[in-house]
């Protein structure tokens, strides 16, 4: 036999030789024993040259049967046994490999050729080394280790190494064989790196698991139970719970005793039908608190479909449901208030057109209430006040309505209403006069009692309008009209509302227009001075050309630019305009004379107030001495510190600060005395009826005498007769501007007036001849001046 070929198993044969002459030897010896027994038994001699004769004769004899009846029956079952070994060996799905000692291969089985891609003839004489590798000889130590023990099996990890290089995680059983003279090592090789590769795998989503920020329970499926068997460490740090306390329990124990939850009942047909779902469940902790608990639950299947666990994967989305909550709230509701915002209004009111526009059974009322002079409170008392009594008001509204109607905040002063079912049109204005009631008390703010009223528009669905927009949009209109109105009360809404609404807006648009293309003009009126009948001024009047409208009056603009904003680049413009109109006329050699431009409240807060009317001073390069700002009494009031400082900078250029409309509104005298006022104009409601009404006499005699005391000079406004000059030149008032001697007119006009140098005649008043023939006098010797007529 060749022994570097046997297999494995061969080591294992006993050798048939061997076996015989062993049997051979010890029939030989009984013999020879007997032999020597014999003469002790039977008294006869033997010679031991005879008994070895003898012994050796019946082991001839016995030969030929040993072996045909023993020795070759065993040799063949055991060489059938080492068959069926072999063949076993050959299909082993292991590899197999014999080697020597000194570790030169003898042999392959089948799966050892192709796990390693050597035949057996060929990798027979290889070493070892080539197959297997181990740092540092570890693999020869490895069979030294199994030496001396026979069949001791001993277990490695190695790397495989394949013909094409390549290499393999190796698992190694080395088994020691000695036969007869000969030893071996038998190698029993399993690859084992997609083992290894799933080992490592499994670590790997161990550890994720492990490590994961979401709850991971696992269920045992299999009896029907869904018993935990197994907790992650997020799930005890979410819940509050230890492994050991939930392990074997159904994590139904989480939702407590909150089970009317639509997402249980949800997550219980998942169950039943054994799919997965996504659910958010109301559970709690150990401690008893509620947390939102995001849940997908998910079936795991074996090869035969039938569900084995559940993975429930979870997660507390308790803050992210708060935040949004925050975040719907914030985009529904008003900050300041916590009342509905325009978007929640929105939703509501179109909810409530939807049903109601199926049920066709009661209108809705909607009202657009609006606070009065809510922007002088802003403006006096600062936004903290203004905040305070917006929420107040938010409040008693609130109180004042039922529970099913909506009052909601628009932003700045406006808040509206929603009334659905309204049963008859008295409930609708029966809410109204509530409404306006509920502004009859005070408001204590900070110290203050504040008096304020409201504006209401109402519009009722379907009536006035059967979408939000056109119903927000009527209720505004009726709204305004209110306010034109008077203030403090309520309009339904009517047709021509809107008309007028919509002359607003394209009045608006056309102001835009006629800023660009330059539509706008100053008219000059004079002013007297009534010491010596001259011109002393005059006062700059914007007009606005406008191309279909003909000549607009101020009035009717100049509030609409400034709520717009536009009065500032209108403004800018005016006083520019008026700069260089005196400056040339001064140029021109004409008298010089103070240039009166009016400033609004919008620009008057403008920030950079004092560098424009710097600006348009150094531009124009007209003296400051020779200009004078008109501001209004309630404008200079409102933020009376601030106006101080302002009128401080503009009189420190050298500028005239004059009062418009003196006596319309409220002034301190403590503030009257801080500004460095230089002209106070005497409104012209107070100087219309001076001959006529003793207590508007009374009035402007105060007013002269109180501008006198402050050292101030005063201007009588809107003087249309001699009389109203008489009274006011004998009370000492400085001067007049007036129809009587002239009313606004173009640059050209009042250049003519100029250079004319018309006057008043003032001996008539001088000679205390007051009356009907003195005043003919005078108005012939004054200006028959033209208006300011356009021409353009
Ligand atoms: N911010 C700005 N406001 C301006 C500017 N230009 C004008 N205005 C303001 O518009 C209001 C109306 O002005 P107007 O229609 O020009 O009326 C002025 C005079 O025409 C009128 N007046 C003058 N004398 C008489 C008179 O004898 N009788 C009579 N019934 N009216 C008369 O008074 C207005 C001048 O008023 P005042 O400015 O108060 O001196 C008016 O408030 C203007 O201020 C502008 O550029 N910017």
């Amino acid at each position: 036999m060749d022994f570097t070929k046997i297999s494995a198993l061969h080591y294992r044969l006993p050798s048939p030789v061997r076996q015989f002459i062993v049997l051979l030897s010890i029939i030989f010896l009984i013999e020879m024993l007997l032999m020597a027994v014999l003469p002790q038994v039977t008294g006869r001699e033997v010679e031991f040259k005879d008994a070895l004769v003898d012994s050796m004769g019946l082991v001839t004899v016995a030969a030929p049967f040993l072996w045909a009846f023993i020795v070759r029956p065993l040799r063949r079952t055991a060489v059938a046994a080492v068959f069926r070994e072999e063949v076993l060996l050959r299909q082993m799905v292991d590899g197999v490999i014999t080697f020597g000692e000194d570790g030169t291969i003898r042999s392959l089985n089948p799966a050892a050729e192709r796990m390693f891609g050597y035949r057996d003839d060929e990798a027979a004489g290889m070493a070892i080394d080539c197959l297997l590798s181990a740092d540092g000889g570890y693999f020869r130590f490895a069979v030294q280790a199994s030496g001396g023990h026979g069949t001791r099996q001993l277990a490695y990890e190695l790397e495989g190494i394949r013909r094409d290089g390549s290499r393999f995680v190796a698992d190694l059983s080395v088994s020691r064989i000695v036969f007869e003279d000969h030893r071996a090592v038998i190698g029993i090789v399993r690859d084992i790196t997609a083992r290894k590769r799933d080992e490592q795998n499994l670590l790997v989503f161990k550890r994720a698991i492990e490590s994961s920020v979401n709850g991971i329970t696992i269920t045992d499926a299999t009896n029907g139970e869904n018993l935990i068997i197994y907790v992650n460490p997020a799930f005890e740090r979410m819940t509050g719970y230890a492994g050991h306390e939930v392990l074997g329990k159904n994590p139904r124990f989480l939702r407590g005793d909150d089970r009317d939850q639509v997402e249980l009942r949800k997550l219980a047909m998942a169950l039943e039908e054994r799919r997965e779902g996504y659910f958010v469940l109301r559970n709690y902790r150990k401690d008893g608190s509620q947390f939102m608990n995001e849940l997908y639950v998910a079936p795991v299947r074996d090869r035969d479909g039938a569900v084995t666990n559940y993975i429930g994967i979870m997660n507390d989305i308790s803050d992210q449901r708060r935040y949004e909550e925050q975040l719907v709230y914030q985009a529904t509701h008003d900050p300041l208030t916590g009342l509905p915002n325009r978007n929640l209004l929105q939703d509501r009111l179109g909810q409530a057109l939807a049903l109601e526009s199926f049920r066709r059974r009661n209108p809705i009322g909607v009202m657009f209430l609006d606070l009065d002079n809510f922007k002088k409170i802003n403006d006096t008392l600062g936004h903290t006040v203004g905040d305070m009594l917006l929420k107040a008001v938010a409040n008693r509204l609130r109180n004042c309505v039922r529970g099913g109607d909506t009052v909601s905040r628009l932003g700045g002063d406006e808040y509206i209403l929603i009334l659905p079912n309204v049963k008859e049109m008295h409930d609708v204005t029966t809410v109204a006069k509530k409404l306006l009631g509920v502004f009859s008390t005070p408001f204590l703010l900070m110290g203050h009692e504040l008096y304020i009223t409201a504006s209401i528009g109402i519009t009722l669905f379907p009536s006035d309008g059967d979408t939000v927009d056109a119903l927000l949009k009527n209720a505004d209109a009726a709204m305004y009209h209110a306010k034109e109105q008077g203030k403090n009360n309520y309009q339904f809404y009517s047709e021509e509302m809107n008309t007028r609404v919509f002359e607003r807006m394209a009045l608006e648009t056309s102001l835009h227009r006629a800023i660009r293309q330059h539509e706008f003009l100053l008219c000059y009126q004079p002013r007297v001075d009534l010491r010596t009948g001259r011109i002393s001024g005059v006062e700059a009047l914007v007009r606005w050309n406008h191309p279909e409208m003909g000549l607009v009056p101020p009035a009717r603009f100049i509030p609409l630019a400034e709520e717009t904003g536009l009065i500032v680049p209108i403004g800018e413009w005016v006083l520019r305009t008026a700069c260089a109109q005196n400056k040339a006329w001064q140029d021109a050699g004409l008298p010089p004379l103070r240039m009166a431009v009016n400033l609004s409240a919008r620009q008057f807060r403008q920030e950079n107030l004092i560098q424009m009317v710097a600006d348009a001073l150094a531009e124009t390069g007209l003296d400051p001495r020779w200009l004078e700002l008109e501001l209004t009494e309630s404008l200079l009031m409102e933020r009376a510190e601030q106006s101080v400082s302002i009128l401080r900078s503009l009189a420190d250029m050298g500028i005239d600060i004059a009062v418009d409309d003196f006596g319309t509104g409220y002034s301190s005298l403590g503030y009257l005395k801080r500004f460095p006022i230089t002209n106070l104009k005497i409104d012209q409601s107070f100087i219309r009826d001076i001959a006529s009404d003793p207590d508007d006499a009374i009035l402007v005699r105060t007013i002269i005498t109180m501008a006198h005391g402050l050292g101030m000079k005063t201007v009588g406004e809107g003087v249309e007769s001699l009389e109203q000059i008489d009274f006011l030149y004998r009370h000492g008032c400085e001067e007049v501007q007036g129809y009587y001697f002239s009313r606004p007119l173009t640059a050209e006009g009042c250049e003519e007036l100029l250079r004319e140098e018309r006057f008043l005649d003032l001996r008539a008043l001088r000679d205390g001849l007051p009356g009907q023939r003195s005043e003919e006098r005078i108005r012939a010797l004054a200006s028959s001046a033209d208006d300011c007529r356009v021409t353009a």
